[in-house]
């Protein structure tokens, strides 16, 4: 370990004080002025986190994702690729505001971590680190690597500007495969565009049947997936990319990508439809940092129509139960879907009552999904404004594979079904939630069922809904209980909610402070458009008086 004079002057050089900091839904996110104190502490705690765990390589990802271009954030990533391991983040935020106090507070802190975690401060490790497109990036970087320098064994890989997924996936990579295998951009596109080339063999398809219009939110989204598609024929003339322009900073995420489609449930601009119906074309959306996708459609009569997360896990659902009926494995395999509070009524009551599915619901954030995905063979868990993924348990895999091997005989209905599911499992980026892989694996399903997006959303009707924000004095009063869907805190006002939702049709609302903005959101869902919006506005008015 570095000696403490020249941690010190490191200190002193990135730290400021007087600041409190929290991890939250997806790690430390704030205005990027006030960041560099948790940069740097971050960058001690992935060195401690990585020495903890044998050396093994820890990846951080510097980003703000969907917040505006003044804001910025870290995050840690597990060797597997996985969220940083929930009982490191009181760690996390603890040393961030001990640093916040001052240096004698941080060394004492640190101390403490090294000997009660018994930490060979000695051995070697890695950190892998990549940043979204944010002005504030290069400069929270260089707080980062100084607090990384706090080990002198450690290794750091910077890989400059990626887009979220691409640094789990890379991580997780950087740890499963031997030292001489480059793990680059390259090995990213090479895993999930060889599974879309099996898609295409098995379709058929020598060109692409859909009009493809990319929103990459003026992220780094837009660069990596003219990438990836424009090493494929298949896509040639098929695809356009709007919003790709990564380098002016003020653009991103300004009136455009997921979250600005999704909450104001319009097209972003940039993006136009044209004056008739052309039940091809399909529209999507990135987030800044390319981990969440939604798609999008005008209907024959120009309404604009949304495909979100729920939309995605339902399509999964569908396909992925055909594919086990047809290469009859139903019977040996679980799948599940697991969504959050904020997942429309609608989708739940399909897969339950039309599917057959099993639903779980969990608190806000993929850490929370995740964790309960893993638990089914088939796990599909996708958050309402369309971040989420599929895993598949290694029975499941080694499942298929002994079937794959032994029932070449079998009917070729059957055998074609075992092959797509597992070119889904590959096809399908595991780690996390990912615009470009998703997007890949939702065209492939299409494809297959050889539906449109229209017939894609005729399964089943959304229930209009309407999300706000009400900005509050302390939104950590707000706390909640069963999934998040009530209020144990302030008190009365869970009864206050209740009162109001009883009195519109099939309504549900609930209120939680944000994890990643200061503001409380209010949900709310309703028969029609016009309840929903009444809805939200009244609960919201209650969250603001009290
Ligand atoms: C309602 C909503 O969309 N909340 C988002 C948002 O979290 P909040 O804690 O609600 O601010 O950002 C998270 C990180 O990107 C994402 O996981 C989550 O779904
Ligand atoms: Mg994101």
């Amino acid at each position: 370990m570095l000696d403490g004079e020249t941690l010190k002057a490191l200190y002193e050089k990135h730290c400021k004080h007087g600041f409190k900091y929290s991890y939250g839904t997806a790690g430390f996110r704030y205005k990027a002025d006030i960041l560099d104190t948790v940069m740097f502490t971050t960058g001690v705690l992935a060195g401690l986190r990585s020495l903890h765990l044998s050396g093994q390589t820890v990846g951080v990802m510097i980003t703000a994702s969907h917040n505006p271009p003044e804001d910025n954030g870290v995050k840690i990533v597990e060797p597997r690729g996985e969220m940083l391991e929930q009982s490191w983040e009181k760690h996390a935020t603890q040393l961030a505001n001990c640093a916040s106090e001052s240096y004698a507070s941080f060394a004492t802190n640190l101390e403490e971590l090294v000997k009660t975690l018994k930490i060979d401060t000695n051995r070697s490790g890695g950190i892998a680190v990549a940043r979204d497109s944010r002005e504030s990036g290069p400069r929270l970087l260089e707080a980062f690597e100084a607090g990384v320098q706090a080990f002198p064994t450690l290794r750091i890989r910077d890989y400059g500007i990626l887009t979220t997924p691409q640094l789990h996936f890379l991580t997780s990579k950087t740890n499963e495969f031997p030292q001489n295998v480059e793990k680059d951009e390259k090995l990213y596109y090479n895993e999930f565009l060889s599974a879309w080339d099996e898609i295409t063999t098995i379709s058929g398809i020598e060109a692409l049947p859909f009009e493809l219009k990319i929103d990459a939110a003026n992220g780094i989204g837009g660069p990596k997936i003219s990438a990836m598609l424009s090493q494929r024929q298949v896509f040639k003339n098929a695809y356009e990319v709007s919003n790709a322009d990564w380098q002016n900073y003020a653009a991103l995420n300004y009136c455009c990508g997921a979250d600005f489609v999704k909450t104001n449930q319009k097209l972003p601009h940039g993006i136009a439809v044209g004056e008739t119906f052309n039940a091809r074309r399909i529209n999507c959306s990135f987030d800044g940092d390319a981990d969440r996708i939604v798609f999008y459609y005008n209907d024959p009569q120009g309404q604009f129509k949304l495909l979100d997360g729920d939309k995605m896990a339902t399509l999964f659902a569908k396909f992925f139960q055909q594919l086990l009926r047809s290469s009859g494995l139903q019977k040996d395999v679980e799948m599940g879907v697991v969504q959050t509070a904020y997942a429309n009524g609608s989708s739940a009551n399909y897969l339950e009552q039309v599917l057959g599915v099993s639903v779980k619901c969990t608190s806000t954030g993929v850490k929370h999904l995740h964790h309960e995905a893993v638990k089914f063979d088939i796990g599909i868990y996708f958050e309402a404004n369309g971040h989420g993924t599929v895993v598949f348990s290694s029975k499941f895999v080694e499942l298929l594979n002994s079937k794959l091997a032994t029932d070449s005989q079998s009917s070729p209905e059957s055998y074609n079904s075992l092959k797509l599911l597992s070119v889904f499992t590959r096809l399908i980026n595991q780690t996390v939630g990912d615009a470009l892989s998703d997007m890949l694996a939702v065209l492939a399903v299409l494809l297959v069922l050889q539906w449109t997006p229209q017939k894609w959303d005729e399964e089943y009707t959304d229930l209009p809904n309407r999300l706000i924000k009400v900005v509050v004095p302390d939104r950590t009063l707000f706390k909640t209980t069963n999934a998040e869907r009530q209020l144990e805190s302030p008190a009365n006002l869970q009864q206050e909610i209740d009162a109001l939702v009883s009195k519109y049709d099939n309504a549900r609302s609930f209120v939680r402070a944000s994890g990643t903005e200061d503001a409380v959101r209010v949900y709310a869902e309703a028969a029609s458009r016009e309840q929903a919006d009444e809805l939200a506005a009244m609960v919201g008015k209650l969250v603001e008086n009290c």
